[in-house]
């Protein structure tokens, strides 16, 4: 969370003349509540499932960027379905995450200590992101904008 998923991945879709989705968005306009709301009425659990299916989804049908929330990974089964996709992990630092997170209250698993929350998901999560990833990217200290100008200079070259 704050590494700039949503944020860059709109500018690369800018870049690309392709469209974008964003799977915490389709999840919301899929079940009419908020992340927030299924979080507090349906659970983790149930979330990660909703998640996985909007994955499932986007997928199937849809030919542009995708940005994930930053649990997807978490689930088996969207593991699953992302292989053999380019899959890109955005690394942020802790002072950076917090710095961009700020004190909203629309991420529910970093509501209370938002540093402290920050440290243990990036501790517990950043060998999955690694495993999962098939290109890494440093965001801290630089613009969403640089990151994606780095992005898109990547993956076009190892096309080429
Ligand atoms: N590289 C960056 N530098 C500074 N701020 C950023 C950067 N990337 C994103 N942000 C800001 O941080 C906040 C979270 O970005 P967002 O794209 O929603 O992250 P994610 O989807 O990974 O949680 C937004 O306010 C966004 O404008
Ligand atoms: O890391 C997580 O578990 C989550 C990240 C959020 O998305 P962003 O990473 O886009 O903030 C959103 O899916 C939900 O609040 C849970
Ligand atoms: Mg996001």
């Amino acid at each position: 969370m704050g590494a700039g998923k949503t944020t860059v991945a709109g500018l690369l879709a800018e870049a690309w003349g392709v469209s974008v989705r964003d799977t915490d968005h389709d999840v919301e306009r899929a079940e009419g509540r908020t992340i927030s709301d299924i979080f507090v009425d349906s659970g983790e659990a149930e979330f990660r499932r909703l998640e996985r299916e909007a994955v499932a989804a986007a997928l199937a049908s849809h030919d542009g960027v995708l940005a994930l929330g930053g649990g997807a990974v978490l689930d088996p089964g969207t593991r699953e379905l992302l292989a053999g996709h380019e899959v890109v992990f955005l690394r942020v630092g802790l002072a950076d995450a917090v710095k961009r997170v700020g004190l909203g209250t629309s991420r529910p698993l970093l509501l209370g200590n938002v540093r402290g929350q920050i440290k243990a998901l990036l501790d517990e999560r950043t060998p999955i992101y690694e495993s999962v990833a098939t290109l890494v990217v440093d965001t801290d200290g630089r613009t969403p904008e640089d990151v994606a100008g780095d992005i898109d200079a990547t993956l076009t070259r190892n096309r080429s």
